[in-house]
């Protein structure tokens, strides 16, 4: 492969966003937070937000990605995907966005291809690992409620609840130089059993896992049950997380893709 002339400037990485299923009034649409997009930006990426795709298709998709951004939703993952039945029928689910993304997960993680996984992200990373939820954190003798102030406005939803004490040695200290700092919250589930191969990175006071990664894996991950993606350009620790997962994405794009000639 010709290296890249001098003066041909580099393609953005491409970071895949899996989108949520939604109805708006009567008609079904893919959507995505729009501050998960903002983050991929400062992340200095391209997001691209990705419909429902077929499993014949997940291949050919993570041949055009240099990333993978999993976001927080709404919804819950179905917990067929780890056995049980729906706990509280009054919650939403996106089996839709299930169906794809946790067969995704393991095959990005596999080709080394960067992956963070926010909140929601983080609860599908652990299911599609082999892990498992609960369904309602609040109801587990010793774990705090962590579903957060729903009522208020979103400057409120996404203020700082809880510290998480990050584990020494691991990605996540290496990335935000710290052991200890405070974080959002908006979740009800939460990990119960943390799937095979994967490393506890940082837990919330009540002992409930904050953040992990898969040890083993190839290529940079982090998934966390937290928000750095709000209002992530002014908070420090955000600013860190979203440069190490952009950089480990221009290292993959580097690594991964043909020059191209007509640019
Ligand atoms: N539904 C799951 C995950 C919670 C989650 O991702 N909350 C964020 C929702 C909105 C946003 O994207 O900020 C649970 O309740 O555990």
């Amino acid at each position: 492969m010709s290296a890249l002339p001098a003066s041909a400037p580099a393609r953005k990485p491409a970071v895949l966003v899996p989108a949520c299923n939604r109805m708006v009034g009567e008609h079904p649409f893919h959507i995505a937070g729009k501050k998960y997009i903002d983050a991929i930006r400062l992340a200095g990426c391209l997001p691209l937000i990705v419909p429902f795709v077929q499993s014949d298709e997940l291949d050919e998709l993570l041949d055009h990605a240099d990333g993978v951004l999993l976001t927080g939703s709404p919804s819950n993952v179905h917990p067929s995907h780890f056995g049980e039945d729906v706990y509280d029928p009054s919650l939403p689910l996106d089996q839709d966005r299930d169906a794809w993304t946790l067969p995704m997960i393991p095959r990005a993680l596999a080709r080394g291809i960067p992956l963070f996984a926010i909140c929601r992200g983080f609860q599908e990373a652990n299911v599609a690992l082999g892990g498992s939820l609960y369904q309602a954190v609040q109801e587990v003798p010793g774990q705090r409620d962590h579903r957060g102030i729903t009522d208020k406005t979103p400057e409120e939803q996404y203020d700082f609840a809880h510290e998480v004490l990050v584990e020494a040695g691991g990605t996540l200290e290496a990335v935000v130089g710290t052991r200890e700092f405070q974080v959002n919250t908006a979740h009800g589930q939460g990990v119960k059993q943390l799937a095979p191969g994967l490393r506890v990175e940082a837990r919330a006071p009540d002992g409930l896992v904050e953040a992990f990664s898969m040890a083993n894996a190839p290529g940079f991950n982090l998934c966390v049950q937290w928000h750095p993606e709000w209002k992530a350009a002014s908070n420090p620790i955000s600013v860190r997380l979203f440069t190490a997962f952009g950089d480990a994405c221009r290292a993959y794009r580097d690594r991964h893709r043909q020059p191209d000639p007509d640019r």
